[in-house]
């Protein structure tokens, strides 16, 4: 592999919080050498791209998507959930088992890992289920799944609903050094509803979906990963009262992490639009203003760890269901980072580094991952992003398959504009994929 110079592109630099123009040097797919800005490198017989004016950052990590194959791949595909990830920003991914079949033997971990060295554009971390088809019933075979390739156990999509059975998940996979991802949800609380207890349910008679049905399981789950000294990470952290527990869960040292959405950072169920269009519905739901706020909050502290999309995507007959029938979700690769730098570090509340870090060093800390880093002898994971030029979310414009975004015509800045994973470019937004 020929080398590569990205010259002029700004980094952030951690200590003054400003950011400064720096050349990078990748060789054989791996971060070689950082030059200061003030001349030029001597880059002869080499690639080069110029990066002049955009910012450069570690490829961002998402431990929580959904990229559908097997078995639902008219909703997304390896590939194409793949392409709208690197359209992201995100060089690194892990997608949730309940596929069809349900990701709970080695050989649909194999098959996944096979498929995205084949068809995909980005490195692609598997977990698998905890239980046989994620039924809540059998174990899966844990040390099997580990050999193949899974980097985690969860049965997301659903909560695992005895107590037990969680109990001795935990004990199985700390005993194998691996984490256990979970869907908080106890179903006795939430049947038959779409959106959370609060302001839009009452007003339109709706049944709600209440905020303890979340915090129940994550409450639960702490004092079992006290018990077991499992890693145990919490996936869309939608509530208030889920924040207060991992707060003191933590606080009591408990090996507890967790995750948070663009969208419950961003929306409460007060901007559901009375049209009652299925692209607000996604499980956790939007909860209140409070609980938005708590999250936030939450995040900051750094009692939420990482951000992560939840990238769902369904089909635009699933969701013109309506609110009642529809399928929970919303697609979240190609919107996530633009949303939150546009909310939150244009408007002065957080720094650019602190959302880099939430997105890139702080996933790859808390799974224990050679990634989210520039610093020589890295994996050359590596995007640009403009950050001065607004524009508004387009679903036509989106790689995934799914049209299923609540933030249609939001206007945003902070959009990527090329994705290196390893080294290799793999997407611009001139040229579009590149394979
Ligand atoms: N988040 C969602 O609303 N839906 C996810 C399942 C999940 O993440 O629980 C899906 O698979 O569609
Ligand atoms: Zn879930
Ligand atoms: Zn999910």
């Amino acid at each position: 592999m020929a080398s590569i110079w990205i010259i002029n592109g700004l980094t952030m630099d951690a200590d003054s919080g400003e950011l400064a123009k720096k050349h990078v040097r990748i060789e054989n797919g791996v971060i070689a050498e950082w030059l200061d800005g003030s001349s030029l490198p001597n880059a002869a017989g080499a690639d080069t791209i110029d990066a002049s004016g955009k910012l450069i950052s570690a490829g961002f990590i998402d431990m929580h998507v959904h990229l559908r194959e097997p078995g639902f791949e008219y909703k997304e595909t390896i590939a194409s959930g793949t392409e709208s990830a690197a359209k992201g920003g995100f060089t690194t991914i892990a997608p949730m088992p309940n596929t069809r079949p349900v990701m709970d033997t080695p050989e649909t971990i194999q098959f996944v890992l096979d498929k995205a060295k084949t068809e995909g554009v980005v490195r692609v971390l598997p977990y698998a289920a905890i239980t046989k088809n994620e039924l809540g019933r059998e174990l899966t075979d844990f040390p099997a799944l580990k050999e193949a390739g899974a980097i985690g156990f969860t049965d997301d999509g659903v909560g695992v609903q005895n107590a037990q059975m969680m109990k001795n998940a935990m004990a199985l996979a700390k005993s194998l050094d691996m984490p256990i991802i979970a869907h908080c949800e106890d179903d006795s609380l939430v049947e038959g509803a779409a959106v959370s207890e609060g302001a839009f349910a009452r007003k339109h008679g709706l049944k709600g979906i209440p905020n303890e049905s979340e915090a129940i399981h994550v409450g639960r789950d702490i004092l079992l990963s006290e018990a077991t000294g499992v890693h145990y990470h919490v996936c869309h952290v939608s509530t208030e009262q889920s924040v207060r527990l991992l707060r003191l869960g933590k606080s009591v040292g408990v090996n507890v992490t967790s995750e948070v959405c663009p969208h419950h950072l961003l929306l409460s169920d007060e901007d559901i639009p009375d049209s009652m269009d299925a692209n607000w519905k996604m499980n956790p739901p939007l909860r209140t203003p409070k609980d938005v706020e708590a999250c936030i909050q939450g995040l900051e502290d750094g009692t939420i760890d990482i951000i992560v999309t939840d990238h769902a995507p369904h089909s635009e007959e699933e969701k013109a269901r309506g609110m009642a029938r529809a399928p929970f979700g919303i697609v979240g690769f190609e919107t996530a980072f633009p949303l939150l730098y546009t909310k939150f570090v244009k408007t002065g509340r957080w720094t650019l580094e602190f959302l880099l870090a939430k997105m890139t060093r702080i996933p790859a800390e808390v799974f224990k991952l050679p990634y989210g880093t520039m610093k020589t002898g890295a994996p050359a994971d590596l995007i640009l992003i403009d950050l001065e030029n607004e524009r508004a979310v387009d679903p036509a414009n989106f790689l995934t398959k799914g049209r299923n975004t609540p933030f249609t015509g939001w206007k945003l800045y902070g959009w990527p504009v090329l994705t290196m994973v390893n080294g290799k470019v793999v997407w611009t937004e001139e040229q579009g994929i590149e394979r």
